[in-house]
């Protein structure tokens, strides 16, 4: 009989990360909406990097905070929709220009599939309000507008059908159809985005309706919850975990609860104690910018060290992608998630339901980094840097024979009292970082 969880803080606290979450690894973001019409956001700085004040959001990144960078009243977003639509052009008028037209969820499933991913997350509102689902609450859905279609439902049942968890994003405290005063401070975020009990409950009940619609995997909550219903928080987690046994839920609920604790670009602590997560755009927005080309997005070198050294430090990458208006994946973004399922195919074994190991990572002279997992007893050594054809590592510390998990090396170990020392032939740069098994070398 499993666990019934009730509406109190001692009882939702039970709750523990579901191993199925903490073995996934890697998750597919996904924020699309009317904003991926305009599809426009200047190009400055990872989220965390600097100040996130007046600066920043007059200059925002974030091609899905549209609404807000024309709101402003100034900067390059809003000087780009004056000159490109007029000054009479609203958000809402870029709603009929989201067609949907190519979208094939099918399609979106299977490539996720082959990227390695096992679990997606989907904005079903983001802070313009719009949803992505047919919500019984208001009628500014993607049902009623835009798409005409439910675009949440037909996702979830094909991702499913490709064996991978689905999961729900939503903006849980700014809502710009319930308060739509221009944000220029990170306060105006977090503490007056939508200050009515109205709000509180429209979105309780839009939260509650998602999870009995759909019984999401991962409820992405964003930003925060409403100061007004905070008292109701240990009812929704009760129901959610009720209802999704195998549910999970971050830490953007104020502070007050989280099964994982999340970083995003450079925002946020890691802690290799407890689970976490990395989310990030390809370039440095979630929503699609025209404004990144291929150059301007993460290289698939960069993308793979970023996978191994979260998931080496206790965390899963849930890295996102900006679809296009009419639902086809840019395919610069398409390429790179084909070249990591590819690396992935090769060294999944050594991330897939591994758990972090005893040894840190470690620089191993060179240039050359190591990074390590490791599954019950046996040990995997990532070792990224390697140039030459014919490598000689030294892996400090560590006792017993490798092999490597790309059949297409060749490798000689030797134990010297330093630890193990490792020669490798065949590598080329293609190959990226390589990982070795070391037999009960945990
Ligand atoms: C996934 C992205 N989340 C953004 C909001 N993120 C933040 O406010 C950053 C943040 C809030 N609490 C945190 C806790 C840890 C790390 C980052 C944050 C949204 O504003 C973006 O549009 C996008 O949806």
């Amino acid at each position: 009989m499993s666990k019934k969880y009730t509406g109190t803080w001692n009882s939702v606290n039970e709750h523990e990360v579901p191993k199925w979450y903490d073995g996934c690894k890697f998750g597919i973001f996904i924020h699309w909406g009317i904003y991926s019409v305009p599809a426009f956001a200047p190009r400055t700085w990872e989220l965390g990097a600097v100040e996130t004040n007046e600066e920043w959001f007059c200059n925002n990144p974030y091609a899905e905070w549209y609404y807000n960078s024309i709101n402003v009243g100034k900067g390059p977003s809003y000087e780009h929709h004056i000159e490109k639509y007029g000054k009479d052009f609203s958000y809402e008028d870029f709603l009929p220009m989201w067609k949907a037209e190519n979208w094939q969820p099918q399609k979106w499933a299977e490539l996720f599939r082959k990227a390695g991913a096992k679990y997606v997350v989907l904005t079903t509102k983001h802070h313009d309000g719009f949803c992505l689902y047919p919500s019984e609450y208001t009628d500014f859905n993607c049902e009623e507008l835009g798409p005409k279609r439910d675009i949440t439902g037909e996702l979830t049942d094909a991702v499913r059908s490709e064996g991978l968890k689905m999961g729900l994003y939503y903006s849980g405290l700014i809502d710009w159809q319930f308060a739509n005063d221009p944000i220029f401070k990170e306060e105006d975020n977090f503490g007056n985005a939508c200050p009515t009990f109205e709000y509180a409950d429209y979105s309780y009940n839009q939260m509650k309706e998602l999870v009995d619609k759909y019984h999401p995997s991962v409820f992405w909550n964003d930003i925060g919850w409403p100061k007004q219903s905070e008292h109701m928080m240990p009812y929704f987690l009760a129901h959610y975990y009720n209802v999704v046994e195998e549910g999970v839920v971050n830490d953007r609920f104020n502070g007050l609860y989280h099964d994982f604790s999340t970083k995003e670009y450079k925002q946020g602590e890691a802690n290799r104690k407890e689970k976490w997560e990395m989310c990030r755009g390809m370039g440095l927005s979630f929503g699609y910018n025209e404004n990144e080309g291929d150059d301007q997005l993460i290289s698939v070198p960069d993308l793979i060290h970023l996978l191994v050294a979260t998931v080496s430090d206790n965390g899963n990458l849930l890295l996102n992608i900006g679809p296009k208006p009419d639902g086809t994946i840019p395919a610069e973004q398409e390429k790179r998630l084909l070249a990591l399922g590819k690396w992935l195919e090769i060294n999944g074994e050594g991330i897939y339901d591994t758990s972090c190991s005893a040894h840190l990572p470690e620089t191993a002279g060179d240039g050359v980094q190591l990074f390590f997992t490791a599954k019950e007893k046996d040990l995997y050594v990532f070792i990224e840097g390697l140039s030459k054809e014919e490598n000689t590592v030294l892996i400090p510390g560590v006792k017993g024979s490798a092999e490597t998990l790309d059949s297409t090396l060749n490798v000689q170990c030797e134990e010297t009292k330093e630890g193990m020392k490792v020669r490798i032939n065949g590598y080329d740069k293609e190959k990226h970082i390589i990982c070795l098994k070391v037999k009960d070398g945990e």
